[in-house]
């Protein structure tokens, strides 16, 4: 029987877009993901309150799109903007164009090495990561068939999630089974700082009972000292993990941190972490229980599926970083990844909305914590891009 051809690629494009979505940052005034968040400026009391007031929107969202000859688009959504725009479409699309969409590991691999000497980590990889989540797209839809079938299909028939926000005594309500808190006070905030932290701890405790996940999101905050403080104060009321405390960069760190906290508190990072050599120095360190990669920023699912393998022979989990569906079709695919993040995107955060508004059409949400895999039966990631919205396309090839 003759192997069916797929159309070739004709085209790679990449726009910006402003305000919420794959930046889940660009949020407005009041916005709890923008309230006096420790962060590693928090040092400087001029940008303590807000992440804004740093910097951290100023990219902005990156939307790819690959069209095949035949029409067909594929496209995702993730952050790098402008900047990214700019290697998708100078450096990037060469090795795509005229090429055929089932050669995403050779694509890859190009993109990875001829970007390398400026490359590795950070938005570059943001940019190839864009890529190659619109390549799986585009394949999935001339397919007909979902990501997750590509990627080996299902292991169970639900997905479940914890919430992330400022309220886990509403993500308990709406039927998460955990919630994780961005951390409010950072060192610079001295033993005041630290006892408001363990007193917010302690305040959620008492809301959500004693069975209920909950977790501290620190965004590259702390330091190692502080950590295992807070850690050591934090076990009393039940902390279950304490997430990327210290700076990505400080492997070292990680592996005294995890040996410092009480025994059955989980340490866990990754979400700043890029490729299958970055989450090596994690495993092989030993330096975290969870590896929490985001898919639009690690490498793309062909990288996660890289990092996964290697997590799992470990004996790691891998629960992947907000990115909604570009997560969903991964995780119901791996044992080692039983559960998943859901971002709580409401101001409140009160609601259940969905992550990447407006950018996404058809965004399925969780329901009771809880998500169908057939949610997700739809060609590509199911999802389509709001050509209501205004894309901006500042280069061109
Ligand atoms: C709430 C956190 O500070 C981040 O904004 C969040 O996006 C991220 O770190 C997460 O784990 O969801
Ligand atoms: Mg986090």
């Amino acid at each position: 029987m003759p192997i069916a051809q797929l159309p070739k690629i004709k085209h790679v494009r990449a726009f910006t877009v402003r305000g919420g979505g794959a930046d889940y940052h660009d949020q407005g005034a009041g916005h709890w993901i923008d309230d006096h968040i420790a962060t590693p400026m928090s040092r400087y009391p001029e940008y303590r309150q807000s992440r804004q007031s740093f910097g951290i929107n100023v990219l902005g969202t990156l939307v790819v799109e690959i069209e095949a000859e035949d029409g067909t688009i594929g496209f995702a959504v993730t952050t790098g903007g402008e900047p990214a725009a700019y290697i998708v479409e100078k450096h990037l699309a060469r090795f795509l164009e005229g090429r055929a969409p089932t050669d995403y590991e050779k694509i890859w691999d190009q993109m990875y090495f001829s970007t390398q000497y400026y490359g590795r980590k950070g938005l570059v990889v943001n940019a190839i990561s864009g890529v190659d989540l619109a390549l799986w797209d585009l394949l999935g839809k001339l397919r007909q068939e979902p990501v997750y079938h590509l990627l080996g299909g299902a292991v169970r028939d639900e997905l479940q999630f914890y919430a992330t926000g400022a309220r886990p005594d509403i993500a308990k309500d709406l039927g998460f089974i955990g919630g994780k808190m961005p951390l409010h006070h950072g060192p610079a905030e001295g033993i005041e700082g630290l006892k408001k932290n363990i007193a917010e701890l302690a305040e959620m405790r008492a809301r959500v009972g004693p069975d209920f996940w909950l977790m501290w999101d620190c965004w590259m905050a702390l330091d190692v000292d502080y950590a295992t403080r807070l850690a050591i104060a934090a076990h009393e009321h039940g902390l279950k993990w304490i997430e990327e405390a210290i700076s990505p960069d400080d492997y070292w760190g990680y592996q005294q941190l995890k040996r410092n906290v009480p025994k059955g508190m989980l340490v866990t990072t990754g979400e700043h972490e890029a490729t299958r050599w970055g989450f090596r120095m994690l495993l092989e360190m030993d330096a975290c229980d969870i590896i929490q990669p985001d898919v639009g920023w690690c490498g793309g699912v062909t990288e996660l599926l890289k990092i996964s393998a290697l997590a799992d022979a470990h004996g790691k989990m891998v629960v992947p970083h907000g990115s909604s569906v570009y997560s969903y079709h991964f995780v119901v695919t791996r044992h080692n990844s039983p559960f998943a993040e859901f971002l709580m995107m409401h101001p409140g955060p009160t609601e259940v909305v969905p992550m990447f508004a407006p950018q996404l059409l058809g965004e399925p949400v969780p329901e009771n914590g809880r998500l169908r895999a057939s949610a997700l039966d739809a060609p590509g990631f199911g999802v389509e891009l709001n050509r209501d919205i205004a894309m901006h396309r500042p280069y061109t090839h």
